[in-house]
């Protein structure tokens, strides 16, 4: 739904150096209903390209609603996980009723193995179905796959921690960073309809500088959601224009101020530093901020996920996870191997592009949604 979003890259520029010199009053913001709105001094609106972003967003838009009135309510999490390789593939092992011995486990790790867990998830996986199998605590392949969804749940469930906003915090501050492409324009459009339903007031900054129509599509989303975005020119530095953000977002009372960044790869180090640099601003406004530090990886990636969230954790200091394109080809098993690797916690994950597509992570319902239905274990 939000694909007007995904545009050609700008050739990546070296961002400008000198914050300071950035200060709010620079800024072009897009504010329909609130009270400031500053015109762009240093790059003047173009009509023509905001115009089409705007018509892009509103058919954009009006597909998500006729998709949510069709399904009257939220597509189920089975729904959206049963293309993913491991529910094919635990699907077909399990039909056609195996018999419990070493062969059908072989079969179970190579299933994982397949479907992105990774080593180490698997081993710890077969390990205690091993020891579990040894004990008899089960006699059957359908016994297996039950004593397989506890230990998935028991896997997931210490990362499933909710991302809460304390009232006490304000404005809070979310820095969305990742790789290119993953969904972190869409992740946060998702966000601030979220929470701004909830009842929190939400300012968006638009953070992506290297990507030229980023910034009008963040800004034509804002409007049509009333909720004002902060930004300066295409190739602006993103951290003065985090910066200005979060001055903007304390002057206005915000509850929730949301940053997008460039899309960066996890190996190039010149980005990278560019993250802590937008770290470092924001604390000589507020040293607790940014308050998370949303790390938004794609759900079909696979194990390179790992070394993405290894590299930003290094660079960013990550502290929750978003998984989005659980849906579709995602191999899904790509949650446990950073549940088991970092133990960070996964926020929500994307089930789809739709607004009401990213959820917050729910265990049972992703392992329920990843296992075959068919041999009861839901
Ligand atoms: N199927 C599916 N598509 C998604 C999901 N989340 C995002 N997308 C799509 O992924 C594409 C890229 O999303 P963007 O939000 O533009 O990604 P980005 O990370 O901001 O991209 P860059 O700014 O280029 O780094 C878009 O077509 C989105 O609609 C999801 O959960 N499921």
């Amino acid at each position: 739904m939000f694909k007007f979003w995904k545009k050609d890259r700008a050739p990546e520029k070296t961002p400008a150096a000198d914050v300071a010199s950035d200060t709010p009053e620079n800024a072009v913001q897009t504010l329909p209903t609130g009270p400031v709105q500053a015109p762009s001094t240093d790059v003047p609106p173009d009509p023509a390209e905001a115009s089409v972003a705007l018509v892009a967003d509103s058919v954009a838009l009006e597909k998500v609603d006729e998709s949510e009135t069709d399904n009257s309510g939220k597509p189920n999490w089975r729904e959206r996980l049963s293309g993913s390789a491991l529910s094919r593939s635990l699907g077909s092992l399990f039909a056609r009723k195996p018999k419990l011995d070493e062969a059908l486990l072989d079969d179970l790790e190579t299933a994982l193995l397949t479907a992105d867990v990774g080593v180490s998830a698997t081993e710890l996986l077969l390990e205690n179905l091993r020891q579990r199998m040894r004990k008899r605590e089960f006699a059957d392949a359908d016994g297996l796959l039950a004593a397989l969804r506890e230990a998935l749940l028991t896997m997931l469930a210490p990362i499933a921690v909710p991302l809460r906003i304390p009232t006490e915090i304000k404005p809070f501050v979310v820095l969305v960073v990742g790789v290119n492409g993953v969904g972190k324009t869409t992740t946060i459009g998702k966000l601030a309809r979220r929470h701004q339903q909830e009842g929190r007031h939400v300012l968006l900054a638009a953070g992506d500088t290297f990507r030229a129509a980023a910034v009008e599509q963040l800004k034509a989303w804002g409007m049509r959601n009333q909720i004002a975005v902060i930004s300066q020119g295409s190739g602006a530095d993103s951290a003065s224009v985090i910066f200005d953000a979060l001055q903007a977002a304390t002057s206005r009372n915000v509850d929730l101020l949301i940053a997008d960044t460039a899309g960066r790869l996890h190996t190039q180090s010149g980005l990278m530093d560019e993250l802590s640099k937008i770290k470092r601003v924001l604390a000589k406004l507020d040293p607790a901020a940014p308050h998370e530090v949303l790390l938004v990886i794609d759900g079909t990636t696979g194990q390179n996920a790992v070394n993405q969230v290894r590299q930003f954790s290094l660079a960013a200091g990550v502290t929750g996870l978003v998984v989005t394109k659980l849906d579709g080809t995602a191999k899904g098993g790509v949650v446990f191997a950073l549940a088991t690797e970092f133990g960070l916690p996964i926020r929500y994950v994307g089930l789809g592009e739709g607004l009401d597509d990213l959820r917050e992570f729910d265990p049972a319902a992703f392992v329920a949604g990843l296992l075959p239905a068919n041999l009861g274990v839901e």
